[in-house]
């Protein structure tokens, strides 16, 4: 087995915890972003995902888990690790599994999916295809994919936006592919982490409910009243 390929089964039926601050945010910071992972991997996780290569390179030396790494340009059509250039850049800054979106929408570098994912396998990482539907999940398993994830679901126009995670597309993809399937996206509580992987998921990656603190607040303001 390649260390790569270790790191995927590593996160077996655990939780990856996504540690992402967003542009024009406090902890938008790589230095930041490197005491989160730390912090979450002392507190169990095995598995980090991370945005942006500067964050990358500041966890990599810093954590011991499987890390998965992506790009994000911008929040409308393809943004995640959009293109050939992004995704090598991942495994240059030490991801183990690149994330990137797995649709067939047009990419803006105008390389199909399957090119990202041989220039990763061509360094020796492997791919998380991030979906929003079961098209995208078979769709980027014909293009190599190693792993699925939910992460678009809501996102892509595909499916409404569930107000938990969505374990309808997740059991679609745990019926219907025969690669890993990663549950990711509004997983807001360990109920409904539970949920994912009693539905089938291979691991869940949970992110603002852990992460986010401003949106964590929010949420807790928002229960008050007088
Ligand atoms: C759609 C999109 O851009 N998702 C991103 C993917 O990396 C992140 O913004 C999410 O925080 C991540 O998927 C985890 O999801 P949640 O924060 O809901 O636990």
């Amino acid at each position: 087995m390649s260390a790569r390929t270790g790191a995927l089964a590593s996160i077996k039926g655990r939780l990856v915890v996504s540690c992402q601050a967003y542009p024009g945010e406090p902890m938008r910071s790589p230095v930041i972003m490197a005491a989160v992972a730390q912090a979450v991997v002392q507190g169990g996780a095995y598995g980090v995902r991370a945005q942006g290569i500067e964050d990358l390179k500041a966890i990599r030396p810093l954590v011991d888990v499987c890390l998965i790494g992506l790009v994000k340009r911008g929040s409308d059509g393809v943004f995640i690790t959009p293109t050939v250039a992004d995704a090598v850049d991942c495994v240059t800054a030490g991801a183990d599994v690149v994330a990137l979106d797995g649709t067939a929408r047009e990419r803006p570098d105008g390389q199909p999916l399957a090119a990202s994912i041989a220039a990763v396998h061509d360094r020796g990482a492997l791919v998380m295809a991030d979906c929003g539907s079961l098209d995208d999940a078979l769709y980027s398993i014909d293009a190599g994919a190693d792993c699925v994830g939910t992460t678009l679901a809501g996102y892509t126009g595909a499916r409404p936006v569930s107000r938990g995670p969505d374990l309808e597309l997740l059991a679609e993809f745990v019926g219907r592919v025969n690669v890993p399937v990663i549950a990711e996206g509004r997983i807001r509580n360990p109920q409904d982490a539970q949920a994912c992987l009693t539905a089938g998921a291979y691991a869940v990656v949970v992110g603002t409910a852990i992460t986010h603190p401003a949106r964590i607040t929010r949420t807790f303001v928002d229960h008050l009243h007088t």
